[in-house]
């Protein structure tokens, strides 16, 4: 394998570098600002600096005062100040007085006050905002110190401005604050400033900074120690020097330390019933879920609390989430076993997006394609596109499995209301039952079959487009092939098969089976609903690539969802999950999801630093309410705790059945306050002597009539299931499939897991049909095909 497709390890979010003593780091601290000065000189011509006030840093800079180099190019600002003249013995500008522009030091430097004067401090942040916006494009350098309370900056906790100063993509460069106990008002660079710095400085030492540096490492909110905002992020490089920190590990968080805090949590919540954690916290629906415009996820009926899911989005970053995700969305090969990238998000973009595979513009292959297919699906539609004889195709086949199948499968199932087109058929099972049973309801001249696969090759495939092709010739004779289109990354395979190249449809090896519904594979997709209910898809499923690109990850509902599996698969250990969508459209989605998680995650070998131990799953599922008077009995009763996950729409589809809604609407939301609540045996008695029964019959039913209750379950909750919803309901998921697989450490993208069984099947054909041997096979083989034979002669 080529060293291109090794995937990015999860990077450290900084550099460390540690010194004997506070001495030797202010001499390295003074050697390193000064080569970043001289590095901007070098490249642009002029430097910019924002330097913070503190003991250690005070160290620095009466040491760089005089450094070799060219001053008069290069401006100093500060990160923050009192709010007062450099008068004062407690302003930063006094402590710079006094070090580097001593006796001369620096001299030449141009220095942009913080402080500048004006009546209030609102008014002259706005003064100095404006003399400091031009040289703020970005900083070459910020210098940052750190309180024992884990402040930079003036970001201390409990600052009356701390969540604006904190907001990173915020607009101002400066903010006034002030916090309960700090003496007088200061002024201070956001973080959304700071972070636009080529580097950032980061200098503490002593044994309490180390202990503070450590805490910050740890869960907890950023507003607790504003450090964790320099520390979590990932747009600015930083290093960390530090000095007397006796024998403190203060190394960037590996993942077994992240691990260890999601334990911590863990036993911490031992013992609380999910339905007591609302007493302790009110806000704990408000804590627990997030939305992605109309829809939120809720997990306040999980076992989480804030610090446990803090816990997690910790383990997230440091198995790097971040950074893989960003390497994804950049064509970088992620898919390091097969070494390919993974790019199905291009699939969903739109003119002017960029996605490049390895550096190579995807776009303009990718619209085209999907130009071709949509006005392929449209010319289907309007029947200028025509059966042999002139007709309309009434019907469309689609030939196709897995990847190839479930997609279109479940998406055109769920988008009936807008399913316009011809009526739409799969055939995926190479059982014959299979294809017999749904072309015998067809005509022939009035059907178009799409033969589906990536491949070319899967056997279920194309033995089933053989079948079809025979029906279809004895149909329509040799106009058959006017009958036929294909999707697939095999262009010549679909030629050699005898379909027109005007009629194929390719994808790119950049796209997993399991992820390319968004490409002509929903070919069956596009020509079902027509061109704009398509695109509206493709477009909930890019607005939810921006979604999982920015939001920030306790707001990010793939990353939620995420977090939501792991604790339940590796902090409790349970081993299933069932995906119920009280939504009879989404019937098929339990089985897509299957595909989708269990090819994807279902996975021992680990391709990088990973959480070990148990990864991917058992997904399955089925619509409520129908689960209900089938599986739920061992959901609410049974003996395993299986989490559900649950989606519902707010509206449905029928007005004219808004009462049916509601039903489906209260069984949804009762189910997962039944299986939170339970009912302990007390209320079960009780229950059954208010209802007149015996006092011994009661206490005799009571423990099969208890519910044990503490079983978690998650909800989405979203308008209505349009196409633009389906698509960002579909995106969600991948993404989480994604978050976890990185957690998990495995290749979410390969799946050498079906192999062996496809070639054991192909030895083992001639074996079934008696021209070869089975010998050599196991004890039971032999011994099944012996008895299949017998079958078939008796
Ligand atoms: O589209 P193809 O190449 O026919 O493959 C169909 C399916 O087979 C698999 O390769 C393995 O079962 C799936 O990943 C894929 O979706």
């Amino acid at each position: 394998m080529s060293d291109v497709a090794v995937p990015p390890a999860p990077t450290p979010l900084y550099e460390l570098r540690r010194y004997d003593d506070a001495d030797a780091l202010a001499d390295a601290a003074a050697a390193r600002i000064a080569e970043l000065l001289q590095g901007a000189l070098s490249a642009r011509g002029r430097a910019v600096a924002a330097l913070s006030g503190g003991a250690t840093p005070q160290r620095a800079y009466a040491k760089l005062s005089r450094a070799k180099i060219d001053w008069p190019r290069v401006s100093v600002t500060l990160v923050d100040d009192l709010w007062a003249p450099a008068s004062d013995p407690r302003s930063n500008k006094n402590l710079l007085d006094l070090t580097l522009f001593y006796d001369g030091g620096a001299s030449g430097a141009r220095f942009a006050p913080l402080y500048t004067g004006g009546a209030s401090v609102e008014a002259g942040c706005a003064a100095a905002e404006a003399a400091l916006r031009p040289l703020a494009r970005p900083f070459d350098l910020v210098v940052l110190g750190m309180g024992p309370d884990g402040h930079v900056a003036s970001f201390f906790p409990g600052g009356d401005r701390l969540s604006e100063a904190l907001d990173p993509d915020g607009r101002a460069l400066l903010t006034p604050m002030r916090a309960p106990g700090l003496p007088g008002t200061r002024i201070s660079l956001t973080l959304a400033a700071i972070l636009q710095a080529r580097r950032i400085l980061l200098l503490f030492s002593g044994r309490t900074k180390a202990r503070t540096f450590q805490r910050a490492l740890g869960p907890g909110p950023v507003e607790d120690m504003p450090i964790r905002a320099i520390l979590r992020q990932r747009r600015a490089p930083v290093e960390v020097l530090c000095a007397d920190i006796d024998g403190a590990d203060v190394t960037p968080q590996p993942i077994a330390a992240a691990w260890k805090a999601v334990e911590t949590a863990r036993d911490r919540l031992a013992g609380r019933r999910i339905v007591d954690l609302f007493d302790t916290d009110p806000e704990r629906f408000e804590r627990l879920s997030a939305r992605a415009e109309d829809m939120l996820l809720d997990l306040s009926k999980t076992g989480l609390d804030a610090g446990a899911l803090e816990a997690l989005l910790n383990l997230a970053r440091a198995a790097g989430v971040e950074t893989l995700r960003d390497a994804m969305f950049e064509g970088r090969p992620i898919n390091a076993t097969e070494g390919r990238p993974v790019l199905h998000a291009a699939l969903r973009a739109r003119p002017g997006d960029v996605f490049a595979a390895e550096g190579v513009d995807v776009m303009p292959e990718v619209l085209e394609t999907r130009a071709r297919a949509l006005d392929f699906a449209e010319a289907v539609r309007s029947g200028a596109y025509a059966a042999a004889d002139g007709g309309r195709f009434t019907d469309v086949v689609n030939i196709g499995i897995g990847g190839s199948d479930l997609g279109p499968v479940m998406a055109v199932r769920a988008l009936a209301p807008v399913h316009d087109g011809p009526r739409c058929h799969f055939i995926s099972n190479v059982d014959g039952a299979h294809a017999q049973d749904v072309l015998r309801t067809l005509d022939p001249a009035r059907t178009l079959v799409l033969i589906a696969s990536k491949t070319f090759t899967t056997i279920e495939t194309m033995t089933n487009a053989d079948t079809a092709m025979r029906w279809m010739k004895a149909g329509v004779g040799e106009a058959a092939g006017g009958h036929f289109a294909a999707i697939s990354t095999a262009l010549d395979k679909v030629e050699a098969f005898g379909i027109d190249p005007a009629r194929a449809f390719g994808f790119w090896d950049w796209v997993g089976g399991r992820y390319s519904v968004w490409s002509s594979i929903g070919l069956s997709l596009m020509i079902a609903i027509g061109r704009a209910d398509f695109e509206a898809f493709l477009d909930g499923g890019r607005a939810m690539d921006a979604h999982f690109r920015t939001a920030p990850l306790d707001k990010n509902l793939p990353v939620l969802l995420a977090a939501a599996g792991v604790w339940h698969r590796n902090a409790l250990g349970l081993g299933s999950r069932a995906v119920i969508p009280y939504d009879q459209r989404l019937e098929r989605l339990p089985a897509y999801l299957q595909q989708l998680d269990m090819e994807s995650n279902g996975k021992t070998a680990r391709l990088r630093d990973g959480l070990p131990g148990e990864t991917g799953p058992v997904v399955w599922g089925e619509p409520g309410t129908n689960g209900q008077h089938a599986f739920f009995q061992l959901l609410h009763q049974g003996t395993t705790v299986i989490p559900v996950e649950f989606l519902v729409a707010a509206t449905g589809w029928e007005p004219e059945l808004a009462h049916h809604h509601s039903l489906l609407l209260a069984n949804c939301f009762a189910q997962s306050e039944a299986l939170m609540a339970g009912r302990s045996e007390q209320e079960a008695h009780d229950m059954m002597i208010a209802e007149g029964m015996e006092a011994a019959e009661a206490r005799r039913l009571a423990p099969h009539r208890a519910f044990s209750g503490d079983r978690p379950s998650t909800m989405l909750i979203y308008r209505k299931l349009d196409p633009y919803t389906l698509g960002r309901l579909v995106a969600l998921y991948e993404h989480r499939v994604f978050s976890e697989g990185v957690i998990w450490g495995v290749n979410a993208y390969d799946q050498w897991g079906v192999e062996l069984g496809k070639t054991l099947a192909k030895a083992l054909e001639p074996m079934v049909t008696g021209e070869a041997s089975a010998a050599e096979k196991d004890g039971s083989t032999i011994g099944l095909i012996g008895w299949m034979k017998a079958l078939q002669s008796g």
